[in-house]
């Protein structure tokens, strides 16, 4: 019953030993030696504007072609999870029925998946047992989610189990993906990390080809910051239409909203140079670590990209966006906020649906993550289409 999960393991270590060899040498011990040792190489992965390196472009390792069946792995995921309680129903709200569109949507999932590192050893979140953070059991509930809701585009923040986890599983489940490690992640400070923390962006090979890819160390001011993006031009095969795609993780904590105003207007630049000035539908999924009141949200609402956030869609007068993305205890108290979005194209794309938010009651008296839930920030789902007739500019 467990082969896959157990092959995982297995063929994992190995392939994290040939890329730690050949590429990103830093999933060993923690402390300043592996921090400067990381810092090297990070300088040769990162650069401050947009780099499109076919070197980036991941390509799958043959070993890890060889496909899984995703029912099987969900059966696998719910025998190691069997002593927790069950999943959270969270259903699709339709939202657009009068757009008629003769190819199948696109579902984009947004998720902070919570770093292992970071949720065991830096955010105290004091309400949640330390048996609901092992990794053994956290990954499975992260994998039942993606299987759940069958994501043709996976925008995910705080991944510190790329290389050993996802890469392999989601390759062999049909995914391209993409990982851009934060320069100096605060994972390296906690004791047995499993390496930096960062952006991984992840679409279906059936449906999409890669026709560009860039990773951006995002700026402040003009100074290099500690924070990414990944943005990636792909075409619909059955469509032929084209889009980007981009995820980012924006600075946290309160005293950093100018911080964060500047790194979003830097996004927003190199999003203008990649979408050729607005002409590519765009879509950008991320934790912004800021409420919609913040800066940082107002260029996006203003940006002349036109994008719209999805999620306020769910709202009655579709002005609102939801009560909170997250939810938390910490030692100085209950944290819940909504900083997390996917932003669109309002007038090339349309959003058809989008997965409601769990409710006070599902996630509990002690919030987030939990034994149901692995995480402190709610995953984001929406099915978008492209408006057949795009109402002039984009
Ligand atoms: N080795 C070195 O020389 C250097 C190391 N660093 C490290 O980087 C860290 C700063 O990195 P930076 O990316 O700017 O960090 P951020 O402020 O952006 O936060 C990093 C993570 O901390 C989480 N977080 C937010 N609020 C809290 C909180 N109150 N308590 C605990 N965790 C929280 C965030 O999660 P979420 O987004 O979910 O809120 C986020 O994933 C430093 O603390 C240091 O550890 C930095 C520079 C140099
Ligand atoms: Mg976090």
């Amino acid at each position: 019953m467990l082969y896959l999960l157990v092959e995982l393991g297995r063929k994992a270590g190995k392939a994290a030993v040939c890329v730690i060899v050949l590429s990103f040498p830093v999933a060993c011990s923690m402390g300043n030696g592996t921090s400067r040792l990381y810092s090297a190489l990070a300088k040769t992965l990162n650069s401050s504007t947009a780099s499109q390196h076919p070197e980036y472009l991941v390509s799958p390792d043959p070993e890890h072609l060889e496909p899984i069946d995703p029912k099987e792995l969900l059966e696998e995921c719910r025998a190691v999870l069997h002593t927790r309680p069950p999943r959270f129903q969270r259903d699709f709200v339709d939202l657009r029925t009068d757009c008629p569109s003769s190819h199948p949507p696109i579902r984009v999932m947004q998720w902070n998946i919570l770093a292992q590192a970071l949720g065991e050893g830096k955010d105290n979140f004091v309400q949640c047992p330390v048996e609901a953070l092992k990794w053994e059991e956290r990954k499975c509930l992260i994998l039942e989610e993606i299987l759940a809701y069958q994501p043709d585009i996976l925008c995910l923040q705080e991944v510190d189990h790329y290389f050993d986890t996802f890469q392999p599983l989601l390759s062999r489940l049909g995914y391209q993906g993409t990982f851009f490690p934060k320069p100096w992640s605060p994972c390296l400070d906690v004791e047995h990390n499993n390496g930096p923390d960062g952006c991984a962006l992840f679409f279906l090979q059936n449906r999409f080809k890669l026709v560009n890819s860039a990773n951006i160390r995002l700026t402040a001011m003009t100074l290099k910051t500690n924070q990414v993006a990944i943005a990636q031009t792909l075409e619909c095969k059955e469509s032929g239409r084209q889009f980007c795609i981009a995820v980012t993780h924006l600075k946290a904590r309160t005293g950093w909203e100018r911080f964060r105003s500047a790194q979003g207007c830097d996004l927003l630049q190199n999003l203008q140079n990649i979408t050729q000035g607005a002409k590519i539908p765009l879509i950008v999924c991320g934790d912004f670590n800021a409420e919609p009141t913040e800066e940082v949200y107002k260029h996006f609402a203003s940006s002349s990209l036109n994008l719209n956030s999805a999620y306020k869609l769910l709202s009655a007068d579709g002005q609102s966006e939801p009560p909170y993305t997250t939810w938390k205890i910490r030692t100085s108290g209950e944290c819940r906020h909504t900083l997390d979005y996917i932003w669109y194209s309002k007038h090339a794309l349309s959003v058809k649906s989008a997965l409601d938010l769990l409710t006070e009651e599902q996630i509990g008296p002690n919030r987030l993550p939990s034994f149901n839930y692995p995480s402190d920030h709610l995953s984001l789902v929406c099915d978008f289409s492209f408006n057949e007739e795009p109402d002039g500019l984009l």
